[in-house]
């Protein structure tokens, strides 16, 4: 490879205009992340008390994927800096030099206009200005706004992760309403602690990309603290709405266990310190991270056990 085709600031080489393929573009949309915004977007369209034609469901479900993917290749396009710096990110299609950072840009538009219009046509404006506003808050917001520049960027760029259901049960009903802003609060609680626990041990990744996240400005003990604190928080919020329109006895069964299960592991790793954790090659933070993702799936596939009861006249405390 010539010298030319390298990128100036890293070794990393310089992708040309058009030579990308399929597989590339389709790892712009962040797909592994976003299978569980999608699912979370479809508990909140089955869930709302409204039917949907199964159609009309789907490609509303269709739209909200590829916003939320739209979305993610917006931040690679921002990003493509960083991500070249970190170990994690180096293998994205901008940093590893298979797609340019003007076709990421394009790609991202262009899928961002046509999922919030394409979803305005099938279901209501509601929807898609929903759909919209989340896009713009993950990208403007939080990847151009707030994450190069304060510690606070999880818990206040969290927010877009969070409104997924509240976009699925507006194409249901057009509207939004106390059991879909519950949803989006248990997300938006549980962004820090799925996020902090990762950062703990993704070690020194965030430090030299110069990125401000809680363990490089406010130290890994402090992060530990945080990852409790918000872990009661979010327990409380969580078997809380048990006694809601979202909960039921399913619902507290499931909320009841895996509360139990991941503040057991936060009380694990706010206990450790950065000696033990070297010991054990960041288990327990790991095992915190990978709970979270199953934490989340349980209660929202609980809240979908207690709307398809509730179908039947069986839902809830009923
Ligand atoms: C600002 C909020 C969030 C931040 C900073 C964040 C950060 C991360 C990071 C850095 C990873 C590591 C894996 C990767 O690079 O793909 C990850 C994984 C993951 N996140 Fe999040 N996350 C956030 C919110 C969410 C939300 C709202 C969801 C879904 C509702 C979610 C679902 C997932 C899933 C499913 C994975 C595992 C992906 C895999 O298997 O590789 N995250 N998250
Ligand atoms: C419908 C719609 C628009 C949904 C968007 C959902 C959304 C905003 C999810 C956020 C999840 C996510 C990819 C976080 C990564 O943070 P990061 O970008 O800081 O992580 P990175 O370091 O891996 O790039």
């Amino acid at each position: 490879m010539s010298d030319a085709s390298l990128n100036s600031s890293t070794t990393a080489p310089m992708a040309q205009p058009g030579e990308a393929e399929f597989g590339d573009f389709f790892a712009l949309l962040k797909p592994r992340v976003m299978t569980l915004v999608v699912f979370t977007a479809l508990v909140g369209l089955l869930a709302a008390p409204v039917g949907v034609h199964p159609i009309v469901g789907l490609a509303a479900i269709l739209f909200i994927a590829v916003g939320g993917g739209a979305a993610g290749a917006l931040n690679m396009w921002w990003e493509s800096d960083i991500d070249s710096l970190m170990k994690r990110t180096s293998k994205r299609p901008i940093p590893a030099g298979k797609v340019t950072r003007d076709e990421a840009f394009a790609f991202g538009v262009t899928l961002a206009v046509m999922s919030v219009v394409m979803l305005w046509l099938a279901t209501n404006a509601v929807a898609a200005g929903l759909l919209a506003f989340t896009i713009f808050f993950y990208v403007v917001i939080y990847t151009i706004g707030l994450k190069r520049w304060t510690p606070q960027n999880i818990v206040i760029g969290g927010a877009a992760g969070a409104f997924p259901p509240m976009i699925g049960w507006a194409a249901a009903t057009g509207s939004i309403s106390v059991e879909s802003v519950l949803m989006f609060a248990l997300i938006f609680m549980w962004t820090p602690p799925h996020f902090w626990a990762l950062a703990l041990f993704m070690k020194g990744d965030y430090h030299k990309a110069g990125v401000p996240m809680l363990t490089v400005t406010h130290g890994r003990k402090s992060t530990r603290t945080h990852i409790l604190v918000y872990t009661v928080l979010l327990a409380v919020l969580a078997i809380g709405a048990a006694f809601t329109g979202i909960g039921g006895p399913i619902y507290l069964a499931v909320a009841l266990v895996l509360n139990a299960m991941f503040l057991r592991d936060a009380y694990a790793i706010w206990r450790r310190d950065e000696v033990m954790a070297e010991a054990d090659e960041y288990r327990v933070e790991k095992k915190a991270f990978k709970l979270s993702l199953y934490y989340l799936f349980a209660h929202f596939t609980a809240m979908l056990a207690e709307a398809a009861l509730a179908g039947f006249g069986l839902g809830g405390w009923v």
